[in-house]
């Protein structure tokens, strides 16, 4: 059982590169159990670059190298020991454009569970499947039709799809990078009823450009600009009473 007064994660001194160009400067942070934490600035502040350094997802990226510590429940997340791939599975991604594989709306939930070996057989299989569907809300409209291609739903569909496959591998964080982005306000408020529903079962870090949504989903919020963390708090104390004039300004719509 996780304590919940400790961070889930915990990031000190982190610095990240593209090349000569520092897009990330200094930032430390704890990512927590129980709370949405959400990253919020102006474009280009580096709120997804920082995510990135959470699962590593910045090893993908040639030019790009990360400075500083990153502790999941206290283990160096960049030890040479880390399994990047049992990483990915602990603290799973879901990205700005749903992106599920070409493949069954089954598939599609069932591949990280059968490559991580969690299922002993088929009907271990079929029930993480709808285990996984049920808790990312999408269970109902998909249950009769579980061998149709993942990409012929929705795109509202299409995210849950990629929340259900996150889910299916057992995380502990799950990160968010603009996730509603690409979607319409009604396909936006299921997934933010879904981010008050998968709360507290795992730590949730969401990027959004939305300071209504930020404000609505999260209980922590990290204002970042120019590549630094200006401010991280209680999300109602960021959005009512920021300490930081650049905060403040950027709540305010001065800029961003
Ligand atoms: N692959 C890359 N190669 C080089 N520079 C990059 C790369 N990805 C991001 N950057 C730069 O790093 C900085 C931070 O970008 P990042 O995408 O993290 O910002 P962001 O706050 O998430 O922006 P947005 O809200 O527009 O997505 C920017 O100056 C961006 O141009």
């Amino acid at each position: 059982m996780t304590d919940i007064s400790t961070p889930k994660m915990t990031a000190r001194g982190i610095n990240v590169f593209y090349g000569d160009k520092q897009a990330i400067n200094d930032v430390s942070i704890d990512i927590t159990q129980e709370d949405v934490t959400a990253f919020i600035g102006p474009s280009g502040c580096g709120k997804s670059t920082f995510l990135r350094t959470l699962n590593r997802m910045n090893d993908t990226i040639a030019n790009a190298r990360v400075e500083g510590q990153i502790a999941l429940d206290g283990e160096d997340i960049y030890a040479s020991s880390m399994d990047v791939v049992q990483l990915r599975a602990r603290v799973g991604m879901v990205f700005q454009k749903p992106n599920p594989f070409p493949k069954s709306i089954y598939e599609n939930v069932a591949y990280g569970p059968r490559i991580h070996g969690l299922a002993t057989g088929k009907a271990e299989l079929d029930q993480i499947v709808e285990k996984s569907l049920r808790r990312a809300g999408l269970w109902d409209e998909v249950k009769d039709r579980l061998a149709e291609s993942g990409t012929a739903l929705s795109g509202g569909q299409q995210q849950r799809l990629c929340i259900a496959r996150a889910i299916a591998v057992n995380p502990e964080v799950i990160l968010m990078d603009e996730p509603c982005s690409a979607l319409d306000p009604i396909a936006t408020a299921k997934i933010e009823e879904l981010i008050h529903e998968l709360r507290g079962r795992y730590a949730i870090a969401i990027v959004t450009h939305n300071m209504q949504q930020a404000a609505r989903v999260s209980q922590r919020t990290a204002f970042f600009h120019l590549g630094t963390l200006v401010e991280y708090g209680d999300t109602s104390e960021i959005f009512t009473n920021p300490r930081e004039t650049r905060t403040k300004d950027y709540i305010t719509g001065r800029y961003g």
